[in-house]
């Protein structure tokens, strides 16, 4: 048997689908995230979804379809994240993929939150005051393996 996708394994787009539903409507409700996600736009959350579903090894319809890495990133420009938004938005996301029925086991568990961690963080850096070329980079493929270190 080949090794499933990432994707696969979490249960394809009906498990993305449900996971950043729930997600977004605990955003709503979410006094540090609220007011950060106060003009988003009716199909963000399922967005979102299609981002994340090819992140891990699904279909590459936010390259497609969606603008790729470079809307993405320009998305997150001079917004100014902070660590403490942030760190929120990663623990609704954990919280979310419970409750969205998200398998628990702990390998799939640790590659997710290792993207989640990886990503957010990423979020910031373009957010701030001196973000990387959003053109330098494709939509980040994450296996079940690691990524290299931090090259600036
Ligand atoms: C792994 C981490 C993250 C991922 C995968 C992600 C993904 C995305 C994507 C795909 C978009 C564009 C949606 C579209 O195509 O319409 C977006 C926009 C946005 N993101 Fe993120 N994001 C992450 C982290 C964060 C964090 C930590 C924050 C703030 C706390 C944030 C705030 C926003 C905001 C405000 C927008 C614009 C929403 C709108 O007005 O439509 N993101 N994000």
């Amino acid at each position: 048997m080949p090794t499933p996708s990432i994707f696969d394994w979490a249960g394809g787009d009906a498990a993305f689908g449900r996971l950043t539903t729930v997600f977004y409507t605990r955003v709503r409700q979410d006094p540090l995230l609220a007011p950060v996600f106060a003009e988003m736009d009716e199909q963000h959350a399922e967005h979102v979804a299609v981002w994340l579903a090819e992140v891990f090894g699904g279909p590459a319809r936010y390259t497609q379809e969606l603008g790729g890495h470079a809307h993405m990133a320009t998305k997150h420009l001079g917004r100014g994240i902070t660590e403490a938004q942030r760190r929120r938005w990663v623990t609704l996301l954990m919280d979310a993929a419970d409750e969205a029925g998200l398998p628990a086991d702990p390998e799939f568990r640790a590659v997710f939150a290792y993207y989640i961690e990886w990503g957010t963080r990423m979020a910031l850096v373009y957010s701030g005051d001196d973000p990387p070329p959003v053109q330098a980079a494709d939509v980040p493929r994450w296996g079940w393996n690691q990524t290299p270190p931090w090259t600036g």
